[in-house]
């Protein structure tokens, strides 16, 4: 199954911009054969928190509208990264998922809030429904970021049958140290492939890529650069059934032992 990372550059509150930058990169990845494609957070206003009241997608009615479409005109899973949305007078970092026929296989709010980065003075966070779904025969879950920070959570979307873990993302370079640690970590406890989407810099941003593609044994499959681009990487899923076999760690797990505890 090729899927393509579109590690794209997001503009900040530019949201007319970041539509046409990512209708261009979802079309290119068609064109080029990709069967999923991914794409960064908060794709269509990059981190302008403040206004959002002004840039939110009211209800992701356009974003929805416009990952339908493309979804099912290019024939062409979509993992939508997140977009900031707005319901209610609150505003959420939201992933939209469609699948090759242009229905909507998912929609999940950004459960756990950044307050380094203020997220929680604008942002409301998810009710943390699992992000659970399938493209075509593929079992998979996905989350935002920060999320990744929260092993119990991805875990969660694990035990609920996810063989890939994707993961968009507006990470910043300070920590990217911590970003391929994490993302390695989550793809070998759950015995999976973790797919994930980093965003690269605006000038008044420092988010420097290096989105990558990990397999269930920990193996790094791609790292991206630090620049625009989009890599179609051929996955095979199959891998994930003989790693869990080969160390069965899903029978081996004791859950009276911790569940409260992890719980708590
Ligand atoms: O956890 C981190 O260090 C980065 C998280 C983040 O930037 C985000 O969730 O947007």
């Amino acid at each position: 199954m090729k899927v393509a990372c579109i590690q794209m550059n997001v503009r900040y509150g530019k949201v007319e911009e970041n539509f046409a930058n990512a209708e261009k990169w979802l079309r290119k990845a068609a064109a080029q054969g990709a069967e999923i494609a991914v794409l960064p957070e908060m794709w269509n206003t990059g981190y302008a928190l403040k206004d959002l009241p002004k840039l939110a997608d009211d209800k992701g009615q356009r974003t929805q509208q416009f990952l339908s479409e493309l979804s099912q005109q290019l024939q062409l899973h979509i993992v939508g990264g997140s977009v900031a949305t707005a319901q209610n007078e609150h505003y959420y970092n939201t992933m939209y998922v469609y699948d090759n026929t242009g229905q909507q296989q998912s929609s999940y709010d950004k459960a756990h809030l950044f307050r380094l980065m203020d997220e929680h003075l604008y942002l409301t966070a998810g009710e943390g429904t699992p992000n659970r779904f399938d493209l075509g025969n593929i079992e998979a879950g996905a989350v935002i970021c920060y999320d990744i920070r929260f092993p119990e959570w991805l875990r969660t979307q694990a035990l609920l049958g996810a063989k890939v873990l994707f993961v968009s993302a507006q990470w910043p370079t300070a920590r990217v140290d911590h970003w391929k640690v994490l993302l390695q970590a989550r793809a070998i406890e759950n015995q999976c492939f973790v797919i994930a989407v980093n965003r690269i810099s605006h000038k008044v941003e420092n988010f420097n890529g290096y989105s990558m593609v990990i397999g269930p044994w920990g193996e790094i499959l791609w790292t991206g650069n630090d620049t625009e681009e989009m890599a179609i990487i051929d996955v095979p899923f199959e891998q994930v059934d003989e790693v869990r076999n080969r160390i069965p760690v899903y029978e081996d797990r004791r859950p009276e032992i911790y569940t409260e505890v992890v719980k708590d």
